[in-house]
């Protein structure tokens, strides 16, 4: 028989010695997670770990012996603290991942009670670590942490310090005895505050909330415990003597609160698993709405009797189940540093990483924004780093995980010169975290930036113009010239010109070159043309659209300019009150900071941006290449017969809508407020006018009705006053 096919009991050797491994690393992975406090793989690996150590399990049932880490909660606790024996077994929870499990869960606690198990108690699995607490007389006696499930460490005067948890219980029918489940966790807000105080007094700050509740806990001074955020919620009882035992899990937490327990508002019991489900897609959602960190979805039977029914097995109950969602902290690998160039020539260190998956999405670069983050996170190039992507929110780097060091790992080093153009870098200014490449007319990194934001929808809106083009523009394969070296040649571009573009493509985000994962090369592309070496679509469209953004309005020239602080309102509020280029460009800067929403400063920028000789070459390149450079003059105003008053507008008139009535007003240089008040010049009411009409009764502003709206914007104020209904009492 082959070595692949021997058997040993029936086993296949290849499954036992799977068995026999992973056994190994989950027992060594809970005793860092648990005892140390200092894992050195993420969840979502354990999870998988353990996953195969369920299916291997199923497939040969005999690997189920008893000291199968299948078997077992926990971890055994450490000898740091005294030991405690739990009055009840204190359980793990089985996992489900998906809508599949969910459903197959509750088939098998339906097949198991005969019945419908419902209702089900649904709340927030807490990422934090489990606590029992033992009240005797209604005196909070000791806590513990769960251990093994059978044996925990003797945390009482630890537990005495977090806040919210009653030394004395409070209210009627309080049990002689009673043993209270719950999670001790570290509110999110408070959590990044501690970080900050560890890193300010030099100490290493802990990788997420869970494990910095984890070693506050088992800190050996209460006084250091007693100085952290810790927070306890309650999720279930181990005893309960001596008074009326509740029936249902939801009763529990009624009564506990009353008690003076903390108990979560955010668990609802529901009749089945539509609802169940309603409430796990929420909570995906909103995951971080909550003030603590959640992993998950706990559902529980709620009726205590169908509780006991289904019972336990080694590890967990069968009356509960964790739904768990996707990991937002995953480890891989730190490959390399690489430094990326911005439009405005700032300099970015990049995480390059092993792509890992995260949060539904793949991840292989990330921030690390400038070289001192990158010494203040500690990490090398080559270490196991942790990632973290929480929902929509760009990944960032945790740390390094230091345990797993071998000794090859190396620092990175910070250029001194721009990767792209070879010039040094510089801080713009004394105090500044980023470092800079100065070369803004020559940097081709910056000019690709630059043409590429100069396409965009806030900008001239040419979505022919991404950042594969803004590359092929800008940076063509050599001994290719590039056909864009400033912003002043875009205009000017033809379709010979772009023909025989080759160029690489790179990331948006980063702007470095991507590597095609099948050759380990940058990939070429000739973005301009078909195979035939006739114009692309891309190409044409180009073209096409360059020709159309000629007419684009000034607000949005301005900003394609990529002048420092001019931003879309800020373009806007330029355009409309200078109305042309020329008029900005020969404006003084005290003319230029009477402009609304614009200070000296962004005034003195203005100026200095039109002063550089090249910048003013773009301008006179784009207008010569037939680009609009002003906008139509504003419409005449009428003469301003309601300045200085201030109007509010009810109910609805005949003949005008909310905002055709304001409109009038305004375009007269009259203001329109929302509320009544004694400043009110005249309130103007139509049909179903509500509490505004009594307000203005009651204060003695004048009324306008319809007809005295009329004379209002005919004959002005004073004709007005004559008509209105004066209620000066
Ligand atoms: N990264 C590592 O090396 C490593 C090692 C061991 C365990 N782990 C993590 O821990 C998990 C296993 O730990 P576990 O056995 O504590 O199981 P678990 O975290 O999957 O679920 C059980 C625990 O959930 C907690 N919990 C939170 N909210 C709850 C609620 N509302 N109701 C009931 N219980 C609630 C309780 O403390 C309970 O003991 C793994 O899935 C993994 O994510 C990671
Ligand atoms: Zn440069």
């Amino acid at each position: 028989m082959s070595e692949a096919g021997a058997e040993v009991a029936g086993v296949p050797v290849a499954a036992l010695k799977r068995h026999a491994e992973l056994s190994d690393l989950v027992d060594e992975a809970r005793w860092r997670y648990y005892v140390l406090d200092q894992p050195t793989v993420s969840d979502a690996e354990f999870d998988g770990w353990f996953r195969e150590l369920l299916a291997l399990e199923e497939a040969h049932p005999s690997l189920q012996t008893p000291d199968s880490p299948t078997q077992k909660v926990g971890a055994p606790v450490s000898g740091d603290f005294a030991k405690v024996q739990h009055l009840n077994r204190m359980e793990s929870l089985d996992n489900a991942f998906n809508e599949a499990d969910m459903a197959a869960w509750m088939q098998r606690a339906e097949r198991l009670a005969e019945g419908d198990p419902g209702p089900y108690l649904c709340e927030l699995k807490i990422d934090g670590l489990a606590i029992a607490l033992v009240y005797r007389d209604g005196k909070l006696e000791r806590g513990a942490t769960r251990g093994d499930g059978r044996t925990g460490d003797d945390v009482t005067d630890n537990v005495r310090t977090i806040k919210g948890v009653p030394h004395r219980l409070t209210g009627d029918d309080v049990p002689s005895l009673v043993e209270v489940r719950g999670e001790v966790y570290i509110p999110v807000e408070d959590f990044k505050k501690l970080n900050e105080q560890l890193v300010e007094q030099g100490k290493t700050p802990f990788a997420n909330p869970r494990n910095s509740a984890a070693g506050t806990l088992r800190q050996k001074d209460p006084r250091v415990t007693a100085q952290r955020p810790l927070r306890m919620l309650v999720h279930g009882i181990g005893i309960w003597e001596g008074s009326a035992v509740p029936r249902a899990q939801s009763e529990v937490y009624e009564r506990l609160r009353e008690f003076g327990l903390p108990v979560s508002d955010l668990y609802r019991v529901v009749p089945g698993l539509t609802e169940v489900n309603e409430f796990i897609e929420n909570y995906r959602v909103h995951r971080h709405d909550p003030p603590y960190e959640i992993d998950g979805v706990v559902v529980k039977v709620d009726d205590f009797r169908t509780q006991r029914e289904l019972g336990s097995t080694s590890r967990a109950p069968r009356w509960a189940i964790a739904y768990k969602y996707p990991p937002e902290e995953v480890n891989t690998k730190l490959l390399d540093i690489q430094v990326g160039v911005g439009r405005t020539g700032r300099v970015t260190p990049y995480a390059v990483m092993e792509p890992v998956s995260v949060s539904g999405s793949t991840v292989e670069r990330a921030t690390l924004h400038n070289a001192a983050i990158v010494v203040k996170k500690g990490v090398l190039i080559g270490d196991t780093v942790v990632l973290r992507k929480a929902g929509d929110v760009i990944p960032e780097i945790v740390g390094p995980v230091t345990a797993l060091r071998d000794g090859s790992e190396r620092e990175f080093v910070m250029p001194t010169h721009c990767p792209e153009c070879g010039t040094e870098l510089a801080y713009e200014k004394e105090g500044d975290a980023d470092l800079r490449c100065p070369n803004a007319r020559g940097c081709p990194a910056q000019i690709r930036e630059r043409i590429f934001f100069a396409g965009g929808r806030r900008a001239l809106d040419i979505d022919g113009l991404g950042y594969v083009a803004a590359t092929a523009l800008t940076q063509p394969l050599p001994p290719q010239e590039p056909v864009v070296r400033t912003e002043a040649d875009l205009f000017d571009l033809t379709l010979e010109q772009l023909l025989p573009i080759k160029s690489i493509v790179r990331d948006q985000n980063t702007g470095l070159a991507k590597i095609d994962p099948k050759t380990g090369e940058e990939k070429v592309v000739s973005f301009f043309s078909n195979i035939d070496g006739g114009a692309s679509q891309n190409a044409l469209q180009l073209i096409e659209e360059l020709k159309q953004a000629k007419q684009a309005p000034l607000a949005n020239v301005l900003v394609a300019l990529s002048i420092r602080h001019i931003g879309p309102p800020t373009a806007r509020a330029l355009a409309d009150e200078m109305r042309s280029i020329d008029r900005i460009m020969n404006a003084s800067e005290e003319e230029l900071a009477a402009v609304e929403g614009i200070g000296p400063r962004v005034a003195a920028t203005i100026r200095e941006w039109f002063s550089v000789d090249w910048h003013r070459e773009i301008i006179d390149r784009w207008r010569a290449a037939g680009v609009r450079m002003e906008d139509e003059p504003a419409p005449e105003k009428g003469p301003q017969t309601l300045e200085g008053l201030t109007f509010v507008v009810t109910g609805t008139l005949e003949g005008y809508t909310r905002d055709s009535a304001a409109d009038a007003i305004t375009s007269r240089g009259g203001k329109v407020s929302g509320s009544v008040s004694k400043k009110t010049s005249f309130l103007v009411v139509g049909e179903n006018a509500g509490s505004k009409y009594d307000k203005a009764v009651s204060l003695g502003v004048p009324i306008l009705d319809g007809a005295g709206f009329e004379v209002l914007l005919k004959d002005g104020p004073e004709a007005a006053a004559a008509v209105a209904v004066s209620t000066e009492a």
